[in-house]
């Protein structure tokens, strides 16, 4: 059963914010592990990935099977169904169209001191992707990591995806293919992040790693920026659903059991104003629990992360949601049109009934690589612009640097910095 708690008790507002803030990973000292695994990784390079990769996915990786031969995905490819091909295809198509609204534009301009100005945008030389693979397999990950790369205009593309005991989904590897990966290893983990942090045998460093992953996947993504960039802590999905009593509860349940299927650390939440619809999707829950193959992870999701809560009114609702700051948002009510004005803190929005976020996971075109554990309230969903970086543009003539300069110097002095002053003053006329 989900923690149950409704608005109108009196120790709501405590209890409400020890569940936001509760660690979702149990006992499991996840830093503490990952720290090991990447230095060991950035010490021992390859030597240590191997080793990391026969505790962890019990495979036995060796310099031959590291790599993913062209021929190996040329026959995954050919091995795959054609309907699923083809479905990859129109995911693929829809997420180019939306993340190529995404290019930025260069500006350059003229100030009124006749100071040239602007910025320019340019793309990483190089990008590590995380499409994951512990617990279940991502071909939508590989579209939604690596089309944005490309349209960003990345030319080295490094896709890590974990094989546990050697199995590789060939449907993975066709989607790498249609995206244009130039390079895949079979491995995972926060080994995987560190390798393509730091270089490991003969995979070379990348400038940026993205992608979503379990929690290890996502601390190990943390502990490495700097050495590389980010997109934003993409770990154990979430989903937090926003429904009125006219909803049907076997559907509003379905959405929840959507993201807790993903991992045990996943979490889900419902907030309605209707405490006897609370009831029928609480019970919908366990039914579909009951038939699910994935019941032991979902069932661990439901029962350990997930809550229901049940308040007075809807308009009660924006103020919760934007302090759960979730991953997944459905609004699940009449005019979802109202409550998106008040709502600021989500990864990504679903409006009204027929928008289940299992839609935005597949083929509605915007990423599904989305901030989670609250990291919404600062971060965003994968975009292009994480492949790509911002360059000031500054130019003067004699007149120009005459008009500012002097401004400078004086800056430059007030901060006892003469050097600086007097790189300006030995050009300014007197
Ligand atoms: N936020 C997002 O945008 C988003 C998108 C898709 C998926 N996800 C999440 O990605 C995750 C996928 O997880 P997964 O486990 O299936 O695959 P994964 O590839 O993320 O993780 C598998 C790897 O985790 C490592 N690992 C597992 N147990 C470990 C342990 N005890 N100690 C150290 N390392 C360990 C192993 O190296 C293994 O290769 C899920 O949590 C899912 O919710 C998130
Ligand atoms: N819901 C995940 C993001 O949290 C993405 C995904 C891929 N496949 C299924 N779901
Ligand atoms: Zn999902």
């Amino acid at each position: 059963m989900a923690l149950r708690l409704n608005s109108a008790d009196a120790d709501f507002d405590s209890a409400f914010e020890t569940y936001v803030k509760c660690d979702r990973n149990g006992d499991a000292d996840v830093s503490g592990v990952v720290r090991e695994v990447v230095a060991k990784v950035r010490m021992e390079g390859m030597e240590a990935v191997k080793a990391y990769t026969a505790k962890f996915d019990q495979f036995a990786l060796t310099d031959e099977n590291l790599r993913v031969a062209s021929d190996e995905i040329d026959q995954a490819e050919a091995a795959c169904d054609t309907e699923d091909l083809k479905a990859l295809d129109f995911a693929a198509e829809r997420i180019r169209d939306y993340h190529e609204k995404q290019l930025p534009i260069d500006v350059r301009y003229t100030d009124d001191a006749g100071v040239t100005l602007g910025w320019r945008w340019t793309c990483v030389d190089a990008a590590g992707l995380y499409a994951p693979g512990g617990r279940a397999a991502y071909p939508s990950s590989v579209l939604m990591n690596a089309i944005p790369a490309k349209v960003a205009g990345v030319s080295r593309l490094a896709m890590v995806t974990p094989s546990p005991k050697g199995d590789m989904n060939p449907l993975v590897l066709a989607a790498a293919k249609r995206a244009r990966v130039s390079e895949i290893y079979r491995i995972g983990g926060a080994q995987a992040i560190a390798a393509l942090a730091y270089g490991a045998g003969p995979i070379k460093p990348v400038d940026v790693i993205v992608g979503p992953g379990n929690a290890f996947v996502a601390e190990a993504k943390r502990q490495v920026f700097g050495a590389v960039g980010i997109d934003s802590v993409a770990g154990p999905s979430e989903i937090l659903v926003v429904a009125d009593g006219k909803n049907d509860p076997q559907w509003i349940a379905a959405d929840l059991l959507s993201q807790a299927e993903h991992d045990p650390s996943s979490q889900s939440v419902l907030i309605t104003d209707d405490a006897a619809f609370a009831d029928k999707a609480a019970a919908a829950v366990e039914e579909q629990l009951e038939a699910s193959p994935r019941r032991e992870i979902a069932q661990a999701a439901w029962n350990d992360n997930s809550a229901i809560i049940v308040v007075g009114s809807l308009n009660d609702a924006p103020e919760l949601v934007n302090a759960i700051a979730p991953e997944h948002l459905e609004l699940a009510v009449d005019d979802p049109e109202v409550m998106l004005k008040k709502i600021r803190h989500a990864g990504a929005i679903f409006l009204g009934r027929y928008a289940p976020e299992a839609v935005g996971d597949y083929v509605a075109g915007p990423d599904h690589v989305l901030p989670t554990a609250r990291a919404a309230r600062y971060a965003s969903g994968l975009s292009v612009l994480d492949f790509m970086k911002r360059t000031s543009i500054i130019g003067c003539d004699e007149a120009a640097l005459n008009k500012i300069g002097r401004q400078a110097a004086r800056l430059a002095d007030a901060e006892g910095l003469p050097a600086h002053a007097k790189s300006v003053r030995v050009r300014l006329k007197p």
